[in-house]
């Protein structure tokens, strides 16, 4: 499988300065892909556009060389910094793994997740314990890419030890494709197989100052 954001442009309002023009990234199956770039540059809106999070105004994204599926859980998964804002607030976290239909014990072992929490609301957790749902929730069967925007950004060295080591287990015995978006250069530099500067594949400057 392959997933590819193919002439994409992309801009917040219709005012604003373009933040993406024109630009092309394509991740196979079995890639481990590092997305860099400066701070502000479009690295999360790219990964969201990707993800189908957020529509481009301009070129595609394309699953094979088909548009993303619009119904059913995706298998397209976006892991980001802000596991509160991926979770819906009125399920216990049991509900939220069991509508994922991700409930591998080994995977809840191996990033920690007590069982106990499975009775809690997200509101009742940590921020570092919910993106250990998020993670978990992100490794239903179905899924082939996995998109992860600077998720271990907030937590302790160990539990982000803990979320890479299994992270980078299912990637590679599955063969899934990985996105990740980083300023941590050593673990970019453990984890993926190539590495994309968006400044490089972002035409914004170029037309802006047309
Ligand atoms: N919802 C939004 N509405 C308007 N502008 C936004 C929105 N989200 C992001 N932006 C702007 O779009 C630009 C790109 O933001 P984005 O988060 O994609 O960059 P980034 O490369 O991921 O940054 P960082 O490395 O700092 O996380 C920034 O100038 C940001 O202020």
């Amino acid at each position: 499988m392959q997933i590819e954001a193919r002439n994409v442009s992309f801009r917040y309002g219709e005012k604003s300065p373009w933040i993406l023009k024109d630009v092309s990234l394509k991740v196979e199956e079995g890639e481990r892909v590092g997305l860099i770039g400066p701070s502000g540059y479009g690295k999360s809106t790219l990964v969201k556009i990707l993800a189908g999070y957020l529509r481009p105004l301009e070129g595609e994204i394309l699953l094979d060389g088909k548009p993303l599926p619009e119904k059913g859980i995706s298998p397209v998964q976006l892991i980001y910094q802000h596991p509160e804002k991926a979770i819906n607030p009125r399920w216990k976290m049991k509900k939220v793994l069991e509508e994922s239909g991700m409930c591998r014990e080994e995977v809840m072992d191996a990033l920690g997740i007590e069982r106990e929490w499975l009775q809690r609301y997200p509101r009742e957790l940590s921020g570092g314990e919910l993106q250990r749902f998020c993670v978990a929730r992100s490794l239903f069967h179905g899924t082939h890419f996995l998109f992860a925007d600077e998720m271990s950004t907030m937590l302790d060295v160990i539990t982000q030890a803990q979320i890479w080591n299994l992270m980078l287990k299912e990637v590679t015995q599955r063969r899934l494709g990985l996105l990740m978006v980083t300023h941590n250069s050593n673990l970019a530099k453990r984890v993926c197989t190539r590495m994309v500067d968006l400044s490089e594949i972002n035409h914004k400057e170029e037309r802006t100052s047309m």
